[in-house]
């Protein structure tokens, strides 16, 4: 039996490139289609696009899809396996940024447990006398956030965002408009062309197929080429584990008068007080108060 990746589902086929070691042997090799054995549906089981699989060839040049190896991690929007790194996009103008929407995707992933790697985009569209850009840099940075500042128009910081990419297997997210398929054509110069020949022959946007595919790097990354986290409702999340999605409150949380603790007017609150004395920041504190009643109001509604 041989190893591999599934780097794209499509109308019950599995597209399985061939791994030594882990690594994609060839990047030329085309994909191996296959089927996946009937075992799997019987057991209500799936294979997804980043599983790594064990497979074997058919006398038609096909393959089964034997075995499902182990997964780190299981994405549900968009459906793949094994994601380790969301790269989050906010453009700094057109869409203008925006730090509510920001700190939502970082609790998602927080709670997904994935690391993230906020890229600020659309630099070349900052005004030169203002320094929003460098200031949302430094205060994310603080909270232990990796951050890049790029602009696919003038191909600033994008070779710095590649070499973070390489190894790892990245969901994009971000608002529409943000730049991320700029930004990925930006990566991989030969991309435009491929990815609309492949829209193209599937009809995606018209149809309603279901299709997830990772496009491979020329550095040993993948990124999936539908973005991450479309909905960016609360649902899966309890209320009390919100604040355990904002890393930086973690030192003070413990530490408070109360066990179960909300952060939110608790007398001997060490988070209120850490936002107090300017070490928490205000509009991340306001954040949490603002996802918190969201919460609750959605539960009351569901
Ligand atoms: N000035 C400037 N414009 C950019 C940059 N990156 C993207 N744009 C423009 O912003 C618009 C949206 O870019 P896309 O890459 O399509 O954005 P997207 O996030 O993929 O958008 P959706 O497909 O709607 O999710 C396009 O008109 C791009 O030309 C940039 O770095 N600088
Ligand atoms: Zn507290």
């Amino acid at each position: 039996m041989l190893e591999g990746l599934i780097v794209k589902a499509l109308s019950g086929y599995y597209y399985v490139k061939p791994l030594q070691d882990g690594n994609i042997i060839s990047g030329e090799d085309p994909a191996v289609q296959c089927r996946a054995r009937g075992i799997f549906k019987k057991k209500g089981i799936s294979p997804l696009v980043g599983d790594h699989v064990m497979y074997s060839l058919t006398e038609n040049g096909e393959g089964t899809v034997e075995e499902i190896l182990p997964r780190s991690s299981q994405l549900i929007r968009p459906p793949v396996a094994n994601v380790d790194l969301a790269v989050l996009l906010f453009s700094v103008k057109e869409p203008d940024l925006s730090l509510h929407l920001l700190d939502k995707f970082l609790v998602h992933i927080e709670h997904a447990g994935l690391e993230a790697l906020i890229c600020l985009t659309k630099q070349d569209l900052a005004d030169a006398s203002d320094d929003i850009l460098e200031q949302v840099k430094r205060q994310y940075e603080q909270i232990g956030y990796e951050v890049m500042i790029t602009s696919s128009v003038e191909g600033t910081g994008t070779e710095q965002v590649k070499d973070r990419l390489a190894g790892h297997i990245s969901v994009f997210s971000g608002q529409s408009g943000v730049g991320k398929s700029s930004l990925l054509n930006a990566l991989m110069p030969g991309l435009t062309l491929e990815t609309s020949e492949i829209s193209l022959r599937l009809g995606r946007g018209r149809h309603t197929t279901r299709h997830v595919e990772l496009i491979e790097l020329d550095n040993g990354g993948y990124v999936a080429d539908t973005p991450g986290f479309s909905q960016l409702d609360f649902l899966e999340l309890g209320v009390e584990e919100l604040s355990t999605c904002f890393r930086e409150f973690a030192l003070y949380a413990d530490n408070c008068k109360f066990r179960g603790c909300s952060h939110l007017h608790e007398p001997g609150c060490r988070v209120i007080q850490a936002k107090e004395d300017g070490i928490i920041l205000a509009s991340r504190y306001e954040h949490y108060v603002e996802f918190f009643a969201e919460m609750k109001d959605k539960k009351r509604r569901y």
